[in-house]
């Protein structure tokens, strides 16, 4: 007897699409096959859509507790599952006070289990003034430790120096953990800041000019000399430039243990969309050029990137207003799209749909140890989502689930919808509706054996 029998799907694997039903019992897969005999106590009618894995962003700035007025795990957990997320793992900033203890670390965590529509893993933080609480965020259940090798933007979230980092790398390496890296180098970016804003330049060019690929490049190169030397497990997020994601892919195939994230702005928009569109594409690092994103497709289509994460960072709209442009807030509110870029942009470039599986919810599930999630095999759990994957569609303001309706996706073409989300066989979103109170859970990281990483 299942608990659920979703019909008739295109279910979509890491070897294939095929046309199943999917058998699920107690929250978790037990069968896939065509034509599973039943009784079953619900059954789905999923003919016509494809059957994803639920998407698993482990790069999202919710910022509960203290700034639920930029964000909330309630919205932005709504957002995330409209978009067929299933599980997010949130980062210790912009979150105030960040989380750098056990306690900042609890208070997140009763905040996501009363208000949360997905699973969650939460990020602890790697500052130079919490290097000694390392061993208790493990134990609180950190999925990894988060640092900025640029400024934050926060004055709470201090950045590491050389030093801090490579003792904190030692430590993640004794506690088993990953080090996740905003890379780019503080030392040219502040330095081009102020030299650029003591000429007088306050525009978005200016500010682009202020963070060349170099600071990412070099910043890649130290992180991966630290990792190397530390023997530390390295994420490095948002890569935005090819040469810093062929550093990467070098190391790793040397050796060092480092995976590879980048966020579907860097494969959609450039530094001239930026200039257009202006606050709601503000980012670090920032837009590159079209030869940039050209290169990160690429990268992807050979396999050298592994996950796409959404950097979901919003604030309010007056933080993402005014002249300067160097002083408005930097963070991309993309948290429900990134499934219809990869549907829709990852398609044309060339992406298969188990590529997309692979990028959005098995690696990032299988890198950060989040056991039986990303994937739709019996055993894991029912974190499906439902797709139609012909409709194409304008993407509204009405269509945002986010705290505030700014989204530089917004006005443009999709194809491939979102129609139903299920969370442990538990339906939290259908066409445009939450149909139960928020259910998820906490996720703590299981040990991931050394020959699976990256
Ligand atoms: N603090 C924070 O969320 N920063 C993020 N925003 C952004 O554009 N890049 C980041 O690292
Ligand atoms: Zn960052
Ligand atoms: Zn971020």
């Amino acid at each position: 007897m299942y608990d659920l029998l979703v019909r008739g799907g295109q279910v979509v694997r890491e070897g294939g699409v095929e046309q199943a039903d999917l058998g699920v019992v107690e929250g978790r897969i037990v069968d896939v096959a065509p034509e599973l005999g039943g009784p079953a106590r619900e059954e789905l009618d999923a003919r016509g859509l494809h059957v994803f894995p639920g998407a698993v962003d482990i790069h999202v700035h919710f910022n509960e507790p203290g700034r639920t007025d930029w964000e909330g795990i309630s919205t932005g957990s709504r957002a995330l599952v409209a978009g067929g997320g299933t599980v997010f793992a949130d980062m210790p900033l912009n979150s105030t006070p960040p989380v750098l203890d056990r306690a900042t670390f609890e208070a997140k965590r009763q905040a996501g289990e009363r208000e949360s529509y997905a699973d969650f893993a939460l990020w602890g933080g790697l500052t130079p003034r919490n290097m000694d609480r390392l061993p208790e965020l493990a134990g609180a259940g950190a999925v990894g430790f988060k640092a900025f090798m640029s400024h934050s933007g926060l004055e709470e979230f201090e950045s590491p120096d050389d030093y801090t980092l490579y003792e904190g790398m030692k430590a993640a390496r004794e506690l088993g953990l990953i080090v996740a890296l905003h890379a780019e180098s503080d030392s040219i970016t502040s330095g081009l800041a102020r030299r650029i804003r003591g000429e007088g330049g306050r525009g978005v060019r200016d500010y682009l000019r202020s963070r060349p690929a170099i600071a990412e490049v070099e910043a890649v190169n130290r992180a991966l000399l630290l990792a190397e030397e530390t023997e530390a497990k390295l994420h490095l997020v948002h890569l935005s430039t090819g040469r810093a994601v062929a550093l990467a892919a070098e190391a790793r195939a040397r050796g060092v243990n480092v995976s590879i994230e980048t966020c579907p702005h860097y494969l959609m928009f450039t530094g001239e969309d930026m200039e257009r569109l202006g606050a709601v594409l503000k980012c670090a690092p920032p837009l590159r050029d079209t030869a940039e994103v050209d290169a990160l497709w690429t990268a992807i289509r050979e396999g050298r990137i592994d996950t796409i994460g959404s950097d979901h960072s919003p604030s309010t709209l007056d933080l993402k207003t005014g002249e300067d442009f160097f002083s408005i807030w930097g963070g991309i509110a993309g948290v429900q799209s990134t499934l219809a870029v990869l549907l829709t942009e990852g398609r044309e470039h060339g992406l298969s749909l188990p590529d997309i599986a692979r990028l959005s919810a098995r690696t990032p599930a299988r890198r950060f140890g989040l056991a039986g999630k990303g994937r739709l095999d019996p055993g894991a759990d029912a974190d499906l989502v439902l797709v139609d994957l012909d409709t194409e569609w304008v993407h509204t303001t009405d269509d945002l689930h986010t705290r505030w309706k700014f989204s530089p996706y917004v006005g443009r073409t999709f194809r491939g919808q979102v129609r139903r989300t299920l969370l442990r066989g538990q339906t939290v979103y259908q066409d445009g509706t939450f149909p139960n109170p928020p259910q998820g859970r906490f996720l703590r990281p299981a040990p991931v054996p050394q020959e699976e990483t990256a």
